[in-house]
């Protein structure tokens, strides 16, 4: 995969293993120092081995030269940390030490503190004190302390301490990874979605984000110009050939384009496809054929696509641009997704993007359409619903961009699932593009034609759809509902989907309901969502998402996680323990964005 190396030039960021100790000598720290050093060595061991980077490569961590008994010793590790460039911290200690004087004080890196429960020499009375002193000094902290009090000798990782360090570490490297990076606007607004009024403030203080921004007209003139790699255009037009079967045309005879537009068609979607994705991360290529300051691309790790409506007016329209870079397979094999958001629905390509760091999975974009009350399918199909559909179902569709792994073809033990690219087979991407027919597009919608993906998510899948929200006088707003993807018979869904468009990508989602608020009904799921878009991640990751929005300082307005799953830092419980979501709210206003 040579030729995608070059989009991970910018590296990635490291996790930060801080040994911290009692720095009295003469006895103290001396009966201390291997203890707290393999401390570091088992959790740089263990994140290592369980976590992997975008491009698959294992995390990389770096432990201090020493322990740190003093401040002396934490300015040597921080100035490591910064050379190495780190982006997370964690330090650990099975004992007392001086919180202000060890204490990581990089305001701008995520920071969790291990306390050894332990009796010798207690790591949870410095935990609770450093923690105290990242309150005081608005550096909020996670802090991590097992269930279980450990012998001295004991150089394990509680299964419960995994749990949090893994969480931590997942959460901390999506934070450091997107800092820096673009989201790149191709496009403007999108049929008055407000989504996709991209909201640069929003980008550069909560996410460290840039925004760039290129209009529509370039699609236009990279491919007359033929700036792009023809030998690249004309491998993935022969891959799309054999790969991307056209689906039967939905529109009315008299409306359908003829073969020969068709033809041209597809090779218009596929260079724009090529170019998209050049103009997000660059393509060394295209400095050879004498296009040096495209070759350079916008360091976008996230884009959006305008589309509709006056590119789809005239022009092929962009689902099979944004469904194939979604995807972890293209005409260069296996591969991480490029993510693209429908109509440059910036907020949606966000959680598209939290998502993806989250899980290294591609994500399904999908408009949050129908809600489906048991009640309303029988009228319509005869159909009892049942199992975890028995309580009505959310339609989730939208023409663009759920990638071909929401079909659901891949498998982990033997059961549908999407997975990081380094785990899909041939075989499994080959059975997602089996999967997925390509539907001409809906002239009455896309008069300038293109092609839809249209294919059906497989039941059976732990999945978790999530959606940011700007609010006036609030800012960002998170939204996250955990639940499962649903069959149906064939009939029923053939039934329901022809009710909407049946050319568009399918999935059938029941939210896992608690009983209360928004997680009532599913009626309520749909009723409190707050706006016509979700993206949807494989895994139920609505505690990976809830710690990830902590340390961004969002708050959660509506999950249905349970709280025994919820990890954020210390000092949330700080304002209040008795309604953690609007102590959740307090705590981001108070601390405010990481970047402002
Ligand atoms: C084709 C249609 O315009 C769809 O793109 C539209 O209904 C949406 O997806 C709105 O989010
Ligand atoms: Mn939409």
């Amino acid at each position: 995969m040579a030729d995608q190396q070059h989009r991970w030039q910018g590296g990635f960021p490291k996790i930060g293993i801080r040994p911290t100790i009692d720095g009295r000598r003469k006895g103290v720290r001396e009966s201390l120092e291997d203890q707290t050093m393999n401390m570091a060595k088992a959790v740089a061991a263990l994140l290592s081995e369980n976590l992997r980077y975008p491009n698959g490569e294992p995390v990389q961590c770096v432990i201090s030269d020493s322990c740190i008994g003093g401040v002396a010793e934490a300015a040597a590790s921080a100035e490591k940390f910064r050379r190495e460039g780190v982006g997370v911290s964690i330090t650990v200690t099975p004992c007392w030490c001086y919180g202000t004087e060890t204490m990581d004080m990089d305001p701008a890196i995520p920071k969790a503190v291990w306390g050894f429960n332990g009796t010798e020499r207690p790591g949870a009375v410095y935990l609770a004190a450093v923690l105290s002193a990242y309150a005081q000094k608005g550096l909020p902290a996670f802090g991590i302390y097992g269930e279980d009090v450990q012998d001295s000798g004991d150089t394990s990782v509680p299964e419960d301490v995994k749990g949090k360090l893994l969480g931590f570490a997942k959460a901390g490297l999506a934070v450091a990874y997107m800092r820096g990076k673009s989201y790149l606007s191709m496009g403007s607004v999108s049929m008055g979605i407000a989504g996709s009024i991209v909201n640069d403030t929003f980008f550069q203080e909560y996410l460290g984000m840039r925004n760039e921004y290129i209009d529509m007209s370039e699609f236009v003139r990279r491919m007359d110009e033929g700036i792009y790699d023809p030998a690249e255009f004309e491998k993935a037009l022969a891959w799309v050939k054999t790969n991307c079967a056209e689906g039967p045309d939905n529109n009315p005879a008299q409306l359908q384009k003829s073969r020969e537009c068709k033809n041209q068609d597809w090779e218009t979607v596929v260079k724009m496809a090529i170019i998209a994705r050049d103009l997000m991360v660059g393509n060394p290529r295209l400095a050879e054929l004498g296009f040096g300051e495209e070759a350079m691309g916008h360091n976008a790790i996230v884009s959006g696509f305008q589309g509709q409506r006056q590119w789809t007016d005239h022009f092929p329209n962009g689902d099979f641009l944004e469904a194939i870079l979604n995807s972890s397979f293209d005409w260069n094999g296996i591969r991480s997704p490029y993510l693209v958001a429908t109509e440059n629905d910036s907020l949606n390509g966000v959680v598209m993007l939290l998502g993806y760091l989250l899980t290294n999975t591609a994500q399904i974009f999908a408009d949050v359409r129908t809600y489906w009350s048991p009640s309303s399918v029988e009228r319509v199909t005869g159909h009892k619903l049942s199992g975890d559909a028995a309580c009505g179902l959310l339609h989730l569709i939208n023409s663009g961009s759920a990638a071909l792994d929401g079909s659901g073809e891949q498998t982990r033990d033997g059961k549908p699932a999407m997975k990081p690219f380094w785990e899909i087979g041939e075989d499994e991407a080959k059975k997602c593009l089996d999967a997925t027919s390509w539907r001409p597009a809906s002239v009455e919608y896309f008069r300038g034609g293109g092609f839809s993906s249209d294919f059906l998510t497989r039941g059976g899948m732990p999945m978790t759809m999530s959606r940011l929200n700007m609010v006036k006088g609030i800012g960002p707003v998170l939204q996250i509902a955990e639940g499962w993807s649903v069959d149906l018979p064939a009939d029923v869904h053939d039934k329901l989907d022809k009710r909407t468009d049946p050319t568009w990508p399918t999935t059938w989602f029941a939210p896992i309901l608690t009983g209360k608020g928004a997680f009532r009904t599913v009626y309520d799921v749909m009723d409190n969502w707050g706006a016509n878009h979700g993206s949807i991640s494989y895994g139920h990751i609505g505690h990976e998402l809830i710690t990830l929005a902590a340390m961004l300082r969002i708050p959660v307005s509506m999950h249905n996680v349970a709280e025994e799953r919820i990890f954020r830092p210390r000092a949330w419980g700080l304002f209040g323990t008795d309604h953690p979501e609007s102590a959740d709210f307090r705590a981001c206003e108070n601390f405010g964005p990481l970047y402002k």
